[in-house]
């Protein structure tokens, strides 16, 4: 008899159809820290990330933290973000740590081992990682994502107008550098079952850039309010059988810690049935 083992697509999957597509990014800017009156220390982070999961917690499947914003505050603030990854995953939610990693591939296997990890102390769910030293280059990391029932997701067309000309130059074969990246790491997903994703802007003209979507590969797809992109069109931007993460930061950290959770209703309520 062969057991199938849990992969991060199938916990992802499950937890969208429970609670939506909605993914909640934990990004503690400077100028919210100070609008939550949350102090600009490790003390003031780790407030800002535990209320953000207190009040994503029973209420979307995934949550998203910024980790630059958390190195900014030095090996304090990333012991808070290990305790707001933690709390996360203590409370069921799917943590995406976006820290965009990306380098030769033995130091990509470092990062992986680094975030996913079972155990380690920034354990998370799926890590965000560039393909631009080479899909190839990621390998490793891919490898240590199956092994532990976690996900890359990985950026393919990301949402700042700056990337366009680099992710929508065409290679010899006709195709943008964006859907090669994107048809590798497809290719990959559906070979492992894992779930590796690619990173979507909701600014971006899939269609512009060639960029085909895959049931097995989830897209993470931020561009959401502070960047322009209204929830209420995810579906207009995505076919139907894609698993889809509309993720928002600002335009709902805004709220404050008070009405977060009303925010975050009120975010939920914007995305289409
Ligand atoms: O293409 C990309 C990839 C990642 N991001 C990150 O998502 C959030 C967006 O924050 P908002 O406040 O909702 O604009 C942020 O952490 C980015 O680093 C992205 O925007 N675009």
């Amino acid at each position: 008899m062969t057991s199938q083992r849990p992969t991060f697509l199938g916990h992802l999957t499950a937890s969208v159809a429970a609670h939506g597509p909605l993914c909640v990014g934990i990004d503690p800017h400077p100028a919210l820290l100070d609008a939550w009156g949350a102090g600009a220390d490790a003390a003031g982070l780790e407030r800002f990330g535990r209320t953000a999961v207190e009040a994503a917690a029973g209420r979307v499947a995934v949550v998203k933290p910024q980790v630059a914003l958390f190195e900014a505050h030095g090996s304090a603030g990333l012991g808070a973000l290990e305790r707001v990854l933690a709390d996360a995953r203590a409370a069921g939610l799917l943590v995406i740590a976006d820290a965009k990693r990306g380098d030769i591939g033995s130091t990509n296997t470092g990062y992986a081992a680094a975030w996913l990890t079972p155990g380690s102390p920034l354990e998370a769910d799926a890590l965000t990682v560039s393909p631009y030293l080479g899909v190839d280059a990621l390998d490793g990391a891919f490898a240590a994502a199956e092994a532990a029932g976690k996900a890359l997701f990985v950026l393919a067309a990301t949402s700042n107008p700056e990337a366009r000309a680099l992710q929508s130059a065409r290679l010899p074969d006709g195709r943008t550098v964006a859907a090669a990246v994107a048809e590798a790491v497809t290719a990959r997903s559906v070979a492992t079952g894992a779930g590796h994703g690619l990173v979507i802007g909701a600014t971006v003209d899939r269609a512009d850039y060639g960029l085909a979507t895959h049931p097995s590969t989830p897209v993470l797809v931020p561009g959401f309010g502070a960047q322009g992109a209204s929830l209420g069109a995810l579906r207009t931007l995505f076919p139907a059988d894609a698993v889809v993460l509309a993720s928002a930061s600002r335009s709902i950290l805004r709220a404050g810690p008070d009405a977060l959770a009303a925010a975050i209703d009120a975010a939920k309520a914007e995305l289409p049935a």
